[in-house]
């Protein structure tokens, strides 16, 4: 099914608590983030852009991020939180646990690896690049763009871009949008919890979800090894908890790595 028939379905496979996300879909754009971002200040509230496929789309750290056409989940979805920008942290962990506990529950294995990457297999199966923009009527809140990746049915080129092997779940290509559906649901209760509580509510989650959980690993910055310790989950905050030979850390950046030789070769 091309996007442009999902479109007509979107809105009805969405429970009530969605109906207020105006939906956007594109067959191609840039970057469905930047589009959005450029777009904030004249939006009326929570909006989707759901796109076939990118020619510019954006990763984290600079990098690019490949969606090609029907082998996708591309997507942003633009949100106002009526909170300072300090109280965003944790949101990307709250949106990995949204992605990985909706894949979950079309029969995917997602979990994440921190902060807020999706694996199957061990391998990245989605990414997430959350960009803010401040409204500048209103000081006091402030807009967020929540891209999220979901790789389907592509491989090399993704890989290269992101330098390690990607996973995908051909079985949701004929469901896209029953899993757009099932996202906007699961956002709908999940971020204005957040915008109430913050994070914590989700730590048990996310820690249900940790595919690193109890393993040895490494913490990186720029493939340098900063710590290296035993994964102990988030904590209320979504700092990572590293038990490490001299005692508790809390990591609040860096790059996780599972440490195995074969990661030491590549490194
Ligand atoms: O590097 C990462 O892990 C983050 C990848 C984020 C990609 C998504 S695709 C939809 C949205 N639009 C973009 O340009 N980027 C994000």
């Amino acid at each position: 099914m091309t996007l442009t028939a999902a479109s007509q379905n979107l809105a009805a496979l969405c429970a009530p608590a969605a109906q207020h996300i105006a939906i956007r879909i594109v067959a191609e754009t840039g970057s469905t983030n930047a589009d959005l971002l450029a777009a904030v200040a004249h939006l009326d509230g929570p909006t989707l852009l759901w796109a076939e496929s990118q020619t510019a789309g954006k990763g984290r750290a600079g990098r690019s991020w490949h969606s090609a056409a029907g082998a996708t989940l591309t997507f942003s979805l633009a949100w106002k939180f009526a909170l300072p920008v300090q109280a965003l942290a944790g949101l990307s962990l709250l949106v990995g646990v949204v992605v990985a506990e909706t894949l979950a529950s079309f029969g995917v294995d997602a979990r994440l690896k921190w902060p807020n990457d999706v694996l199957k297999d061990g391998d990245k199966l989605a990414g997430m690049l959350i960009e803010t923009a401040m409204d500048k009527t209103d000081r006091s809140s402030i807009w967020t763009v929540i891209g999220i990746g979901i790789n389907l049915a592509q491989a090399s080129q993704l890989s290269a871009q992101i330098g390690r092997p990607v996973a995908q779940a051909p079985e949701l290509l004929e469901q896209r949008e029953r899993v757009m559906a099932a996202l906007l649901n699961r956002f709908s209760i999940a971020l204005p919890a957040f915008e109430q509580n913050g994070f914590k509510m989700f730590a048990a989650s996310w820690n249900a979800l940790d595919a690193y959980a109890g393993r040895a690993v490494n913490i990186l910055d720029q493939r340098k090894v900063l710590y290296s310790g035993t994964d102990m989950g988030v904590d209320d905050s979504g700092r990572l908890l590293l038990d490490t030979a001299q005692g508790r850390i809390a990591i609040v950046a860096g790059d996780v790595s599972l440490r195995i030789a074969e990661e030491y070769r590549e490194e």
